[in-house]
């Protein structure tokens, strides 16, 4: 069989997250309308009689490098690029963008097989234009492969995993074949609660916010988690809280429950929301907060 790493790479809003929920078929990245939403490397597994893919999504690459965090984002996504077999760099819609100059680079350096998958396909109304795009794409580099694919609607998506395992080196399963994430619970708990932070503000949420777990305490029946959210800013720590605290309670009930699902128990959630300036735009803060955690 063939076992390796692939690396997802693309620009921020191209259904990262969501194509690896549908490969995985279960929900570990967060997906939302809000450009950005990755910031953390999450392997995802998937073991088939065919082989076994371990998928690694990396944050959005962005063509400004100024603040920490981008610089931080931008990085990531160079070093997943380093110890991966395979590259599938997802593209959303028929055209290039100025960033994806960057990405070409990127791949140049990294001399590893590349597959094109066009995503968002169900949006492209004259299915003819695909096959121009995948003239003039083939011209700019030598993709492995070009595919269409839908996400969204789980479109093409066999094929395509099919194209990778392909790719893949021969050898021995990497993980044990139930195994979908190598990420923490306590990990996952945070990025929910971050879904349901950007699911309730959309486009109120700060950008310059992030989730950190300061409790995790297992116990039979019962787990208890505190969590703070950082923001920058008073008059951001006012949105997130909302009237009376009602929008912070929303968060947390909606965190809860599907925290309760994952991990198959009653969950005691208590949020705090924090105030530190400037973090964002601070690399000792970002590290403080676990942004190098990788
Ligand atoms: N119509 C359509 N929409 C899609 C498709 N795939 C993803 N989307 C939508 O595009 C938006 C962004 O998707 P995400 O999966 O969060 O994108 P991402 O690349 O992970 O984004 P970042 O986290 O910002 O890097 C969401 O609203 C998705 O529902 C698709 O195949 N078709």
């Amino acid at each position: 069989m063939n076992c390796g790493f692939v690396a997802l790479i693309g620009r921020p809003n191209v259904g990262k997250s969501t194509l690896m929920n549908h490969l995985l078929k279960q929900k570990i990245s967060i997906t939302s309308r809000k450009p950005q939403t990755t910031r953390h490397r999450i392997t995802g597994i998937n073991t088939t009689d065919a082989g076994q893919i371990i998928y690694v999504d990396t944050p959005g690459m962005h063509g400004d490098g100024k603040r920490a965090l981008n610089h931080y984002l931008n990085k990531t996504a160079d070093t997943t690029m380093l110890g991966v077999d395979v590259i599938v760099w997802l593209i959303d819609g028929l055209f290039w963008h100025e960033y994806d100059d960057i990405i070409f680079k990127k791949l140049e350096q990294a001399g590893l097989p590349v597959i094109l998958a066009v995503n968002k396909f169900d949006k492209i109304k004259d299915k003819d234009d695909i096959l121009a795009f995948i003239a003039t794409a083939q011209h700019r580099y030598p993709f492995e492969h070009l595919i269409p694919i839908s996400a969204l609607k789980g479109n093409n998506l066999e094929q395509l995993e099919s194209l990778i395992i392909k790719l893949l080196p021969e050898g021995d399963l990497i993980y044990d074949a139930e195994q979908i994430t190598d990420r923490s619970e306590r990990f996952l708990c945070a990025e929910i609660i971050r879904e349901k932070l950007t699911r309730r503000l959309g486009d109120e949420l700060p950008y310059e916010s992030t989730v950190e777990i300061g409790l995790y305490q297992e116990k039979p029946g019962l787990t208890k988690i505190y969590a703070v959210i950082w923001v920058e800013r008073m008059t951001q720590k006012n949105i997130v809280v909302g009237k009376q605290g009602e929008m912070l309670k929303n968060i947390g009930t909606d965190a809860r429950m599907d925290i309760e699902k994952l991990i198959g128990q009653k969950v005691y959630l208590q949020l705090w929301v924090k105030v530190k300036k400037g973090w964002s735009n601070n690399e000792r803060a970002l590290q403080s907060l676990g942004f190098n955690d990788m």
